[in-house]
């Protein structure tokens, strides 16, 4: 696309430079990453600025830069490089405005369903997607375990993408036949602008607890920060919320779109009740407009019955027959790292991504009421380093008063000490029931060896993920591989 072309459709408050010429074919924000059809953002960062690498990008061939610090490079450099300069109010919000028009408006080609919430966002995300195609629509997923277009896998680093990127895999998945997206829309990405200018046709809200405090500083700007998708709806969208989450009302305060509500309250429109579950799976009914309809899924849990009613309602509000939506529910498979029951015999190990403290006792809830009082119940988990410090002892805590015995261990130190995150975990624990190995296949090993032959093994917080990081270096790790190891020894 010629930049003057893109130029015309986008707000600027200052253009220096001929972009007449000019042809971008990709948008980037990282100078590492950038050629001479780029068009390069300097985003101010968490950690850098951006604005300190533009002249490394022009070195690099770029000849058009959208900023919004315009003394951050002298007016001579750009006019060496021949090269245009966008002044823009927020580069953040320009990238998104930008990317939208940049690749045509993708979010408008396609029925795209933001999750947001605490927890149950990959979760819900999945069963949409396998709920679209097992009723033979074709459909995308953007969220934490990957991105899909289609079958096709698409690695990724963040929960929800940078705008550039979401538009960019939108886009793709158009143009693969996909009529369907379903994604997970974190706060960060709604604070930080990432999801603006998307046309949502849905917007789901699971729930909200405490996390993230270390960015958000307050419960209050977290559910400021999540209320945003639901105020960016237009008119003909709908809100499909949880009714028992205490904010749920909150968040939909002023939106334009359609508000549907879900859960156990009296107040749903698709009400759940009777949920029982096992190892085996999760059943449950939900009455919507007087008709009562039997849910079963794989995936076990509480919880797990609203994921799945969520999607549930967005499959019968876009009239998708109810019978081909319960058997796809009934289909949708075991979300990687959610729930995960891996078998040595009666010895159970359950791979489980709870690393918040309401989905850690959720889980332990779980395994209770599955199991009862008389199996023991082993967890192994530890806490992120570089992330909220908060959730720290009180995941100690409620490890520790839910379970027989805890092993706390490492789980992605980052640049953080591994042995004081831990502190602050045992700092929480109350009885003398735990074990520091901070190892994390060591802490496996050992709570598979010691246990009983009927115990049930927890181990929280990785989930799906593929490695500890430590100091910035991540290095293959799997709770899974690391469980199946031990039991099979
Ligand atoms: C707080 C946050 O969201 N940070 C993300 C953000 O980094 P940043 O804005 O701080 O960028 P920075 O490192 O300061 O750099 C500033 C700019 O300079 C650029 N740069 C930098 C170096 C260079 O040589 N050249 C260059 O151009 C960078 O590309 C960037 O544009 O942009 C980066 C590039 O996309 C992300 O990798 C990074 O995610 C970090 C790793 C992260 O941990 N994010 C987490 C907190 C996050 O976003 N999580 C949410 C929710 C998860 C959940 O719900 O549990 C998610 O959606 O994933
Ligand atoms: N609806 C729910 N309510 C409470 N806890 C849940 C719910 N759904 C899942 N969980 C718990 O949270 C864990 C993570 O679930 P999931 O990955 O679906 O959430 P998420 O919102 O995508 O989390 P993240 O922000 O970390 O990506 C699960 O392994 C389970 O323990
Ligand atoms: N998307 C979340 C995942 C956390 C998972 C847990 N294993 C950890 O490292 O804290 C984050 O980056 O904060
Ligand atoms: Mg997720």
């Amino acid at each position: 696309m010629k930049l003057n072309e893109l130029l015309n459709n986008v707000r600027v408050k200052q253009v220096t430079g001929n972009a007449e010429e000019k042809e971008i074919t990709n948008i980037s924000i990282d100078s590492r990453n950038v050629n001479e059809n780029s068009l390069f953002f300097a985003i101010e960062g968490f950690k850098t600025d951006g604005h300190k690498f533009i002249q490394d990008a022009l070195n690099k061939g770029v000849r058009a830069v959208v900023l919004q610090n315009p003394a951050a490079l002298p007016d001579q450099i750009f006019e060496h490089y021949s090269a245009v300069k966008i002044v823009v109010e927020d580069s953040r919000k320009a990238l998104a405005e930008f990317s939208d028009r940049f690749f045509g408006s993708p979010s408008k080609k396609i029925k795209l369903v933001g999750v947001t919430g605490t927890k149950g966002k990959t979760t819900t995300a999945f069963f949409l997607k396998s709920l679209f195609e097992y009723t033979g629509r074709k459909a995308g997923l953007i969220g934490t375990i990957a991105n899909y277009i289609g079958d096709e896998e698409l690695k990724t680093m963040l929960t929800t993408p940078q705008s550039h990127e979401i538009n960019f895999l939108l886009d793709r998945m158009v143009k693969a036949g996909c009529r369907y997206c379903s994604m997970e829309v974190s706060s960060h990405a709604l604070d930080l602008h990432r999801a603006d200018y998307l046309d949502f046709d849905y917007a789901i809200f699971t729930n909200i607890t405490s996390d993230h405090m270390d960015y958000h500083l307050t419960f209050d700007n977290y559910l400021k920060a999540k209320k945003i998708l639901f105020d960016m709806l237009p008119e003909n969208a709908a809100a499909v919320i949880n009714a028992d989450d205490p904010n749920a009302n909150e968040l939909v305060r002023g939106t334009k779109a359609k508000v549907v509500k879900y859960g156990a309250s009296e107040k749903a429109d698709f009400r759940i009740k009777e949920i029982t579950y096992s190892l085996e799976g999760t059943d449950f009914v939900v009455v919507y407009k007087n008709k009562e309809y039997k849910l079963h899924t794989k995936l076990i849990g509480h919880f797990n019955a609203y994921n799945a009613t969520a999607a549930f309602a967005v499959g019968l509000l876009e009239s998708i027959d109810a019978d081909e939506v319960i058997r796809a529910i009934k289909n949708s498979p075991q979300v990687p790292g959610r729930f995960e029951v891996v078998s040595g015999g009666e010895k159970k190990i359950i791979i489980d991504y709870a690393h918040t403290a309401d989905s850690l006792m959720q889980a332990l809830k779980a395994v209770r009421n599955i199991v009862g009082n008389s199996r023991p119940v082993y967890t192994v988990f530890g806490c992120g380093g570089d992330r909220d410090r908060s959730k720290r002892p009180i995941m100690g805590r409620i490890a520790s008063e839910m379970s027989d015995k805890v092993f706390v261990t490492s789980d992605n130190p980052r640049t953080e000490n591994p042995s004081a995150i831990i502190d602050e975990i045992v700092q929480g624990i109350k009885k003398d029931n735990y074990t520091v190995i901070e190892n994390r296949e060591e802490a496996i090993k050992k709570a598979i060896q010691m246990s009983e032959k009927d115990a049930v093994i927890l181990i929280a917080g990785k989930g799906h993920e593929n490695y500890q990081e430590i100091n910035g270096v991540r290095t293959h790790f799997s709770d899974k591989e690391t469980a199946v190891k031990y039991l099979n020894l």
